[in-house]
């Protein structure tokens, strides 16, 4: 199968040299080559350029882009997509005055999701999960992270990794399943937490492991959630399994979840509401990427990452959509990276990097995906016709993906 993408108003992303993620500086170009061409033979980036030299070959199909953007897929490096039912009753709760938190200490909040899913077969679990799949799909995600953490028996957290399993083996986007056995303290282990800690170490994660469900381990590190200890008691156990952490931290509070982070290698640190000058500090000392979801700061109405602190001081920054029930119930990229530039002073080109090339890194996807490279896959988002590509983040709220090639 070979495609011909031509008169392409302006190929966005273009990296001829593979690259890992962009920090600092780097963040604000974003290298693109106008009237241009693409050539996608079995699903593989394999040329573009210029019109100019345009090849003449035939080709299965031709695609006339005159007016339009190409550019890559979006990569969600942070989501709850598997979950059951919804909780917009809490929503309303909010509107009406009560806070997450309270919500959350009146048995609302993760622990109402999670009781929903245990009583929802697999089968249901699967058939709610895929409909959100194919909607982000649409809106031009090519590749997604998806945690469990709904779950919080061994039995229900099993049942969600095993739908992201089936999620993976029946969709073409890449889909990257992350054990999160630590998301809340379940009701029976209020007084008990370590009891708790001791089964997901113990029963859950050998379980997973032998499954081979996940490749990544999270920790919600919060104040009331699970402290540093815990956090790093997790992790350490995680590592005789292999799985690579990528946490939730700094959210409400900073209690020391990037130091942990930093110190297990976490492959992401994500959230990052609240930050402090040591946490800049650890962050420049390692491989770590930050991650921000601005989509969870304005459902909630919390403080956005400070994205201009991170960039200002050389890192990097991802962005992804934290596609959840209960903080932020949308899996949609293009408001996210619409979002960014609005709320954290992001530019358009510092939010299509963190939203592509830096996603992919925040789930170890940079050699195959986040940027027009040879070689990488070939998943492309084509824009309506627009004037620049600064006009997708302008026009908050409206669609301009025309259509995404995910092969
Ligand atoms: N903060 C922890 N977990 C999710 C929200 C969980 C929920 O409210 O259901 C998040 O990333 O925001
Ligand atoms: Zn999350």
């Amino acid at each position: 199968m070979k495609l011909l993408f031509k008169n392409i108003k302006e190929l966005l992303q273009v990296r001829n040299e593979p690259i890992k993620f962009v920090s600092g500086k780097d963040m604000g170009v974003l290298p693109t080559i106008k009237h241009a061409f693409l050539v996608a033979e079995n699903g593989l980036i394999s040329d573009f350029g210029t019109m100019d030299d345009c090849p003449s070959s035939s080709f299965d199909t031709i695609i006339d882009c005159t007016g339009k953007m190409l550019m890559p897929t979006w990569c969600d490096s942070h989501t709850h997509l598997v979950y059951a039912g919804n909780r917009e009753a809490e929503f309303v709760d909010r509107i009406n005055g009560l806070t997450y938190e309270e919500i959350a200490n009146n048995g609302g909040g993760i622990l109402n999701s999670a009781k929903v899913l245990q009583d929802t077969s697999e089968e249901a679990l699967y058939n709610q999960s895929k409909v959100r799949l194919e909607n982000i799909i649409n809106l031009g995600t090519g590749a997604v992270e998806i945690k469990s953490g709904y779950g919080l028996t061994v039995e229900a957290e099993l049942k969600m990794l095993r739908v992201i399993k089936r999620l993976k083996e029946n969709y073409p986007i890449e889909i990257k399943a992350t054990l999160l056995g630590a998301h809340a303290i379940p009701k029976e282990y209020k007084d008990n937490k370590d009891a708790y800690l001791d089964l997901v170490i113990n029963e859950l994660m050998p379980k997973v492991a032998e499954e081979n469900l996940a490749e990544y381990i999270d920790v919600f590190c919060e104040t009331g959630y699970f402290s540093v200890e815990d956090t790093n008691r997790i992790l350490q156990a995680g590592k005789q399994y292999g799985f690579i952490p990528k946490i939730h931290v700094n959210q409400f509070t900073a209690i020391g979840g990037v130091q942990v982070g930093v110190k297990h290698n976490a492959l992401s640190v994500d959230h990052l509401e609240v930050i402090r000058n040591i946490d800049v500090e650890a962050l420049k000392t390692s491989k770590t990427m930050p991650v921000a979801l601005p989509g969870c700061s304005y459902f909630l109405s919390i403080p956005y990452t400070p994205a201009r602190k991170l960039i200002n001081a050389g890192l990097p920054l991802a962005l992804a959509t934290d596609y959840n029930p209960g903080s932020a119930p949308s899996g949609n990229m293009n408001f996210v990276v619409s979002t960014a530039c609005i709320k954290m002073k992001m530019t358009p080109e510092e939010a299509i990097n963190a939203a592509t090339i830096n996603g992919a890194y925040a789930m170890g996807l940079q050699d195959k995906l986040g940027s027009i490279t040879k070689g990488k896959l070939a998943r492309l988002i084509l824009t309506k016709p627009v004037n620049s590509y600064g006009v997708m983040p302008y026009s908050f709220g409206d669609n301009m993906v025309e259509k995404v090639f995910v092969f």
